[in-house]
């Protein structure tokens, strides 16, 4: 049984970066992205933006949905400060298992919890099952058709609150024009948008940020 690309960049980090040190995971990622395979991961240029809006959030209870394989949850707890943590929400179990030896190796195992199962399912459970207030930071790089629904589901369930910051990946490739559109009309939230590249590749892409107002 022939191994999935998946597989082959856990496999390549294993051999190739420091573990316990999320830096040279993330490198290593990025290394093997760009010279073998293409994955999609949010990659080194986008990558900074996500580390700027970390930074300056400085969340305490971080959520990510669509964890593939670990690349942006090992960069974003790298930054977390001491007790905070991230929720991060994988669907596929082939990529979860990935992700979480990623996550193991990269030895930020502490601050990461991955949740497995749709976002529809979790995102619900957040407050009673897994003791979630409101959420300082959420980081959307999931289906994009999901981005919305998802969006509205966490106001819906009362997990944001005034000046909660949503970083969205993709929304200029593939693309996510409905979120754009519902966060950009709605009175809830201020948008900016960050002009990018796609990771890897010398296409357009772009990410918005959309902070609640309440
Ligand atoms: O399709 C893209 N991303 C979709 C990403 C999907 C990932 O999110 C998981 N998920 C699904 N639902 C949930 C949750 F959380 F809801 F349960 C988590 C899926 O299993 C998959 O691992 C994509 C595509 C390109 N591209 O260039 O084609 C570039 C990118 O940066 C991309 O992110
Ligand atoms: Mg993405």
């Amino acid at each position: 049984m022939n191994q999935s690309k998946e597989q082959r960049i856990l496999n390549f980090v294993l051999q190739n970066a420091v573990r316990g040190d999320p830096c040279s995971v993330v490198d290593t990622i990025d290394k093997y992205c760009s010279q073998k395979e293409w994955a999609m991961n949010v990659g080194n240029e986008k990558g900074k933006i996500l580390d700027k809006t970390v930074e300056e959030v400085n969340p305490s209870v971080a959520l990510e949905l669509g964890t593939y394989c670990g690349y942006s949850a090992v960069r974003i707890s790298r930054l977390l400060k001491a007790g905070a943590c991230l929720l991060t929400v994988e669907f596929n179990p082939e990529f979860a298992a990935i992700a979480k030896q990623m996550i193991e190796f990269a030895g930020v195992q502490d601050k990461v919890k991955l949740l497995e199962g749709p976002s529809e399912e979790i995102i619900p459970q957040l407050k009673k099952k897994y003791e979630v207030d409101t959420l300082d930071f959420v980081f959307l790089d999931h289906w994009k058709d999901r981005y919305t629904p998802d969006t509205i589901l966490l106001q819906e369930c009362n997990l944001l609150r005034k000046g909660s910051v949503l970083l969205a990946d993709n929304v200029i490739f593939p693309g996510a024009p409905d979120f754009l559109n519902y966060v950009r009309k709605s009175p809830h939230f201020q948008c900016t948008n960050y002009p990018s590249h796609l990771e890897y590749m010398q296409v357009e892409d772009a990410m918005e940020k959309a902070v609640f107002l309440g």
